[in-house]
């Protein structure tokens, strides 16, 4: 292998309590909050297509408007309670909230810059809000940090070239490294940070700098979780050092995606962070394209936990700090489904059983959980298991623990047995739903 200095410092998973909380989650909620949510995608009477946290850039978008929206900020229906009631029914055990997006506005009062809420008509520390409001739902917070900071003066997305530019990003890196600092000591809850915005080449270039900035802040904070979007190894290696290896605690790549099967996560941890349209993370007023029914991301929630990884469902409040209807009618369907089946998402992990058609496979312990999104014609579900793993010992609904047949299905293969489970014809089901198969080790 390629001797690193500033690759992985592990290699395989993190085995603290602290990780093994976070890999038990299963369900978590992104908001981004800022004041792109003031414009919701349009400026002057146009729609902008692109996402909504993403309106400065829009060459329709005049900078200094854009840059004298936060004197508007005034979420007067802003409720950070009712927000993490939501998330607590909708069964989100984590929530990322964003701390400054590629703006630049802080929505915690930083000492290092005039660009945060602090300066707004609203005043108050959101971010202590909503931290406050969380904790005490029980619902575990983390903090998205873009790098990336089109506000501030020394920000450079290419690497500095001249003398003054060269003084103006190390200045931006100092401010940076303040601001980082500033939100562990002031919101000292927080389990971890989330970073964005890291794909600049001058911010790739600081390989030591920010290998010692992760090091100092895991230092600050025992069991502190950072993903592996935050640096880059010696060679411009991002998620993945020059051996291959997983830079961070988890892989943060993503974004909007899916891993297709188990083999794509490579033994890490992983989440996947999702948007309900098709691509706006911050508050658009006229969505577009697709938006996804509480169906589409029930099935990808317990795909991500069927493949060991954590699902994150992102809200945009708007202006003036409202969940919007089509949000909070997901949240509450997700919320229903998650009351009755969440024992099949919480704690639980992949199990090597062949991918079967009809849905996914969970496991906690002896039990296996068989969440059924594509009901067979015949109401058999096909179980196949290697000769020697675990022997099937019976079968019932999770939601009611009716029992379920297991029947053997034959085909005598060299290196598995074959099973059927059998729905009952007279079951109903508008949901997708969970059967459990109790399990023991093989003697
Ligand atoms: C979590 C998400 N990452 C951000 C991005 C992006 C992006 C930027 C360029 C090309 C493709 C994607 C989005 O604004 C949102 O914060």
């Amino acid at each position: 292998s390629i001797p690193l200095q500033h690759g992985a410092h592990r290699l395989g998973k993190r085995t603290d309590a602290e990780m093994q909380k976070w890999r038990e989650h299963g369900l978590g909620q992104f908001i981004h909050w800022g004041v792109y949510a003031i414009a919701g995608g349009h400026w002057q009477g146009k729609y902008y297509p692109g996402a909504a946290e993403w309106i400065r850039s829009w060459e329709e978008m005049p900078k200094d408007a854009y840059d004298n929206l936060y004197k508007e900020f005034n979420p007067t229906d802003f409720d950070a309670k009712q927000w993490a009631k939501q998330a607590k029914y909708m069964g989100a055990k984590y929530m990322i909230i964003t701390t400054k997006h590629h703006d630049g506005f802080c929505i915690w009062p930083s000492k290092y810059t005039d660009y945060t809420i602090k300066n707004t008509p609203y005043k108050k520390d959101l971010l202590r809000e909503i931290v406050d409001a969380y904790d005490k739902e029980g619902i575990d917070v983390y903090l998205y940090f873009s790098i990336i900071d089109w506000h501030e003066k020394g920000y450079r997305s290419a690497i500095p070239e001249t003398a003054e530019e060269k003084v103006a990003y190390e200045e931006f890196k100092q401010f940076t490294r303040n601001q980082l600092i500033e939100l562990l000591t002031d919101y000292p809850t927080a389990k971890g940070l989330w970073f964005d915005g890291t794909w600049d080449k001058a911010w790739i270039e600081q390989v030591q700098f920010a290998d010692d900035l992760e090091k100092e802040m895991r230092a600050m904070r025992p069991g502190l979780i950072i993903g592996s979007r935050f640096r880059a190894d010696e060679n411009g290696k991002r998620h993945f050092d020059s051996n291959g290896d997983l830079m961070g605690d988890y892989e943060q790549g993503w974004e909007r995606d899916l891993p297709n099967s188990i083999a794509d996560v490579n033994g890490n941890d992983w989440d996947c962070v999702m948007t309900i349209p098709e691509n706006q993370w911050g508050y658009h007023s006229e969505w577009r394209g697709y938006v996804k029914t509480s169906f589409d991301l029930i099935d990808m929630l317990v795909r991500s936990v069927s493949m060991d990884g954590n699902f994150v469902l992102n809200f945009g409040p708007d202006g003036k700090g409202n969940i919007r209807p089509e949000e909070t009618k997901l949240a509450k369907e997700i919320g229903d489904w998650m009351k009755i089946n969440s024992e099949a998402i919480y704690g639980c992990s992949y199990v090597n059983l062949k991918k079967q058609g009809w849905g996914y496979f969970t496991r906690k312990d002896n039990k296996i959980y068989l969440t059924v999104f594509n009901r067979p014609i015949n109401n058999m579900l096909n179980l196949e298991i290697a000769k020697g793993g675990v022997k099937p010992v019976k079968a019932y609904f999770l939601s009611d623990k009716k029992g379920v047949d297991i029947v053997n299905a034959g085909r005598n293969k060299q290196n598995s047995s074959l099973y059927n489970l059998v729905i009952p014809a007279d079951f109903i089901s508008g949901q997708p739903f969970v059967i459990v198969l109790e399990i023991s080790q093989s003697d």
